[in-house]
């Protein structure tokens, strides 16, 4: 054991190469670039790769957003052998949730089940709450509290604090109460409709499926002995329970990793204390890490100055990242008087700074507070007179966002058949496309290439495409009878079986949905099958996200567009969650970062404290509303 070595990084600090290999529960608490997730990649490798984690049995690693949870598992199939990361599974809380229900709703108890299934899956609005509250008021005993209740956070601390009793209980509290009739509402009342439930309800029964039936409690138990959480500060208060009544026994390790000074989803119910309640409840040991591997010596210096407004106690890290501009130029913050000139400057400023640094489209990030939409237009119409397109990563595609759908296991097999169809000598594709048809079919399950019969095969249907492609035209009407042919060769019944995400509800149809409609959008607007694929997965596109979208992501260059009063009117001085959303946002940024303010956009009144902060740091702001020539 004391012989294995960390593969794919040169180094690893001496407290991350203790957690890698600690036998006992442990919470690794690290600012952003520190390398967390990459911690538990190696901690998975190691666990597998020295039969710490013999097989059957295999890791469970919990995420809170599919990109992240994607990224995850691609970097442990990138340091272990694939009889060994097949071991691993990487899924979101919400889908290994729903995939329990989906599996296993017919064991509920007889007051829970779903004879009528459950629809598209709800979003509770505090109207709706609002609503459901008042209808009962007229409640004898509990009528007066009802109203004290937060329409606001009812969903995350009533019902999702609420644990289902199996029987029928008399309420003890007005929580209880209130959580029991929206159950009442959501599933019993409705019959012969489908339940209303949302990722919460979800959450919560399958808590009780687990609960209620201990040979399957056990035999999670026994199938994943090791479980990480990945950002667990954004653990929500069901998520918490879930964990804490499924693997908070003896037997089941849990590694933790995250960042209290990046907790961005106090609004939508995280815990607030959840490294001490790990502490407490697991007997999770505290870790923490202070290299930054992402960020120029520069920017980890600025990020240090609000990570102390943030929490006074915090240590200094330090970089691990060359420089690889001038530091004068690391972060700027540019003033600007129209939306207009904004959108031009910016898409100017990232066109000549990728020529000149030879750099890509998505070497840079557009980030925005919230709704990508309204600012799309302008910087795409700015950005298209300098020939670069800008593409909103969170806009919907069917059922799911864009930025969900390129990173679908299903996605990665049909896009990587398609490329090879396209182009010649791409090894890596390749050898992605035969692992992937090697796991559908079962086929060498212990060795590491495919079997050459299944090799032949895949380079049948490759050429076979090829031919197809050639003398196709592009456009969207072809779509769908190339998405089908793929659909025969691959069977999506195996795609179904091999990925744990697609064995049980709508995910599959949805995916496969959604990826019919962005291939034909993207073949659309192109003259080639190549540059057909390039639009679909948005390689010359320069990514428009919300900042709590962008978390986890890193980009050589981070522009926050609109640091003013009316795009941050959710910041107050008082609530540390507005900082912790500015804070990810400039730590995503690798070399340099450049915030704007449009005074046409708001004013800076109410977000002044953040100004103050960056000149504390030292950023400086340059004046863009003023001639060229007069500029200083
Ligand atoms: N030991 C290491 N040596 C070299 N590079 C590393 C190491 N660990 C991580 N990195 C690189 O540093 C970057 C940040 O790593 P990672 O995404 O794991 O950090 P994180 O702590 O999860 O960040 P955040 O909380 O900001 O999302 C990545 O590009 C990763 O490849």
């Amino acid at each position: 054991m004391h012989e294995w070595l960390p593969s794919g990084v040169d180094e690893l600090e001496q407290a991350a190469w203790a957690a890698v290999r600690a036998s006992h529960s442990a919470c690794v608490i690290a600012g952003p670039g520190a390398g967390k997730t990459e911690l538990l990649a190696q901690r998975a490798t190691f666990l597998l790769e020295t039969g710490q984690c013999p097989s059957p049995s295999r890791i469970l690693a919990i995420s809170f957003k599919r990109d992240a949870a994607e990224n995850l598992q691609a970097r442990v199939e990138k340091r272990c052998p694939p009889h060994l990361s097949r071991r691993f599974t990487s899924v979101t809380f919400d889908a290994f949730t729903k995939s329990i229900v989906d599996r296993f709703a017919p064991t509920l108890p007889a007051r829970w089940r779903l004879p009528n299934g459950y629809g598209d899956i709800a979003v509770i609005t505090k109207a709706d709450v609002k609503g459901f509250l008042s209808r009962h008021t007229n409640s004898a005993k509990w009528g007066r509290a009802i109203a004290t209740i937060d329409p606001a956070t009812f969903e995350s601390t009533v019902l999702g604090q609420w644990r289902l009793p199996v029987e029928k209980s008399i309420s003890q509290s007005v929580d209880e109460f209130a959580a029991d009739w929206w159950w009442f509402d959501q599933l019993r009342n409705r019959a012969p409709e489908p339940a209303n439930l949302s990722f919460t309800m979800l959450n919560r029964l399958a808590e009780l499926i687990l609960r209620h039936n201990p040979l399957l409690l056990r035999a999670l138990r026994h199938t994943y002995p090791y479980v990480f959480i990945d950002e667990c500060q954004d653990t929500s208060f069901a998520q918490y329970d879930f964990l804490l009544s499924v693997f908070g026994t003896d037997g089941v390790c849990v590694t933790a990793v995250g960042d209290d000074k990046q907790r961005i989803m106090g609004w939508a119910g995280a815990v607030p204390d959840v490294f001490a309640m790990l502490g407490k409840d697991f007997g999770a040991g505290r870790t923490q890490l202070l290299c930054n591997y992402r960020s120029s010596p520069e920017l980890v210096r600025i990020q240090h100055v609000l990570a102390q407004a943030l929490d006074s106690s915090v240590e200094a890290v330090q970089s691990h990242q060359i420089a690889a501009i001038d530091v004068r130029d690391a972060a700027r913050i540019w003033y600007i008087d129209s939306m207009q000139n904004e959108a031009q400057y910016i898409a100017e400023h990232v066109s000549e700074d990728m020529i000149r640094r030879t750099l890509r489209p998505r070497d840079y990030g557009l980030l925005v507070r919230q709704r990508a939409e309204d600012f799309e237009p302008l910087l795409a119409n700015e950005f298209a007179k300098v020939g670069l397109r800008v593409r909103n990563e969170a806009q919907r595609i069917g059922r799911t966002t864009l930025q969900d759908l390129v990173v679908e296991p299903l996605v990665g097999l049909y896009l990587g058949l398609l490329r090879l169809a396209t182009r010649k000598r791409d090894r890596d594709t390749w050898v992605a496309v035969a692992e992937t048809m090697r796991h559908l079919r079962g086929d060498y399950p212990d060795a590491d290439t495919p079997s050459p019969a299944l090799g032949r095969q895949v380079a049948a249907f490759v050429r076979d495409l090829r031919t197809h492609l050639s003398s196709t035209p592009v456009g969207a009407r072809a779509c769908e009878i190339l998405l089908t042919k793929i659909d025969e060769f691959v069977d999506l019944r195996s795609v179904a079986r091999a990925f744990p995400m697609y064995r049980s509800g709508d995910a599959l149809a949805i995916a496969r949905e959604a990826m019919r409609l962005h291939l034909a959008k993207s073949a659309n607007s192109c003259q080639a099958w190549a540059e057909a694929l390039d639009a679909f997965e948005g390689t010359h596109c320069v990514p428009l996200m919300t900042v709590h979208k962008s978390k986890g992501l890193e980009f050589d260059t981070m522009v926050m567009i609109g640091l003013d009063d009316k795009t941050w009117w959710s910041y107050t001085p008082d609530n540390p969650e507005g900082l912790a959303t500015f804070f990810v946002a400039v730590s995503r940024a690798k070399q340099r970062i450049v915030i704007t303010h449009c005074s046409q956009r708001g004013t800076r009144a109410q977000v002044a404290p953040l100004f103050d902060l960056l000149r504390t740091a030292g950023v400086t702001e340059t004046d863009l509303a003023v001639p060229a020539l007069s500029r200083t």
